[in-house]
């Protein structure tokens, strides 16, 4: 199996790059044929994902013209980086020119949250890494969610693919402060990157007001007014590791929409400590979860919106939300 490393310099403020030397030499060790390509700017994970796309339809087309059967993939991807980095690439694979979608996923976590990777227990070494790689023989086929958003024409986008969460209200309004704090890269250069989010947390408990939530389940519909955090989730954590659905797993066809309606503080407070602790946050009677294959939401007035940890700015989200499964290396 030929693997094409793609590796993101920055992820988990300069691990990723660090890293890489170590994985490069064991990889070359264990005598894995591997070619790595270096992220050059935010976001050049999509495009690399779309050029990867159209270069294994491109080898599958030259194969099977030349009389091969094809008995796999032509490749494998693997990404050595942070959440965003796999949510960019897999978004590149996606692409509507090339609706290819099936190169399978490998993934060395080196981000600064690596939530998926915490929810899927993968190697973070170097050591364990390669000899999990050496034992895989076939792809797993793992949960991810497309969400289509819905603008003012009630024309649905191009959806967009993701591994963890999607997140209004709260958690995306921390992201949203703490992509924009001043400090934010110097907290980065003494390795306390989530300091940043602690200090925005209690600034965002301040600020974030309520919103209307309508959410229509098919056969069932229902309205909160008083929504304050809404966060559909693939996986068990959110937030670099905060349990937010300690039962939801990507192996298991099912998107999780957990509601939490506006608390006091001392509410809060205890919420997240049940949160933290035990998972017993799931019983109070703010906190509603919803499982389903297709869910429709809508929000107003205009709250921030995160996509696997990246901020998207404040909008009144339409969207409709559905389970789609992608074969992963891992
Ligand atoms: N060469 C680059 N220069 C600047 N930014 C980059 C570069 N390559 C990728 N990026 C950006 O780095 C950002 C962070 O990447 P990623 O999410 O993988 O790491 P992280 O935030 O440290 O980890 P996690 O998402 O697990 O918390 C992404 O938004 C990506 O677009």
């Amino acid at each position: 199996m030929k693997y094409v490393v793609i590796i993101n310099p920055k992820a988990g403020s300069g691990a990723a790059a660090k890293v890489w030397p170590q994985l490069a030499a064991s990889l070359t060790a264990a005598k894995v044929d591997y070619e790595p390509i270096f992220t050059e700017y935010s976001g050049h994970g999509v495009l690399l994902g779309e050029q990867l796309g159209q270069k294994a339809l491109a080898l599958e087309a030259a194969a099977t013209s030349a009389g091969q059967v094809l008995s796999g993939p032509m490749f494998t991807i693997l990404i050595v980086g942070g959440d965003g980095t796999v949510n960019h690439v897999l978004n590149g694979l996606h692409h509507p020119t090339h609706p290819h979608f099936q190169i399978p996923i490998a993934y060395f976590p080196a981000g600064s949250g690596n939530d998926f990777a915490r929810s899927l227990h993968l190697p973070r070494k170097v050591d364990h890494f390669i000899q999990r790689l050496q034992q895989i023989s076939t792809p797993t086929p793992l949960n991810v969610f497309a969400l289509a958003l819905q603008n003012s024409a009630a024309e649905p986008s191009q959806p967009y693919y993701l591994i963890n969460n999607f997140g209004m209200g709260f958690d995306a309004h921390v992201v949203h402060l703490t992509e924009h704090s001043p400090w934010k890269s110097k907290l980065n250069r003494w390795h306390l990157g989530n300091l940043a989010y602690v200090i925005n947390l209690i600034s965002v408990l301040k600020h974030q007001q309520p919103y209307a939530l309508d959410l229509d389940l098919g056969a069932d519909h229902f309205h909160f007014d008083r929504a304050y955090l809404s966060t559909l989730t693939n996986i068990a954590y959110f937030g670099g590791g905060v349990p937010i659905v300690p039962a939801a797993d990507p192996h298991i066809q099912e998107l999780n929409l957990i509601i939490l309606e506006k608390p006091s503080l001392p509410k809060f407070i205890w919420l997240f400590i049940l949160m933290l602790t035990n998972g017993k946050h799931l019983n109070s009677p703010a906190v509603h979860l919803f499982r389903g294959q297709t869910l429709k939401l809508h929000i107003a007035p205009a709250q921030f919106g995160q996509m696997d940890g990246e901020d998207m700015g404040a909008h009144e989200f339409q969207l409709t939300a559905h389970n789609q499964q992608y074969p992963f290396w891992i």
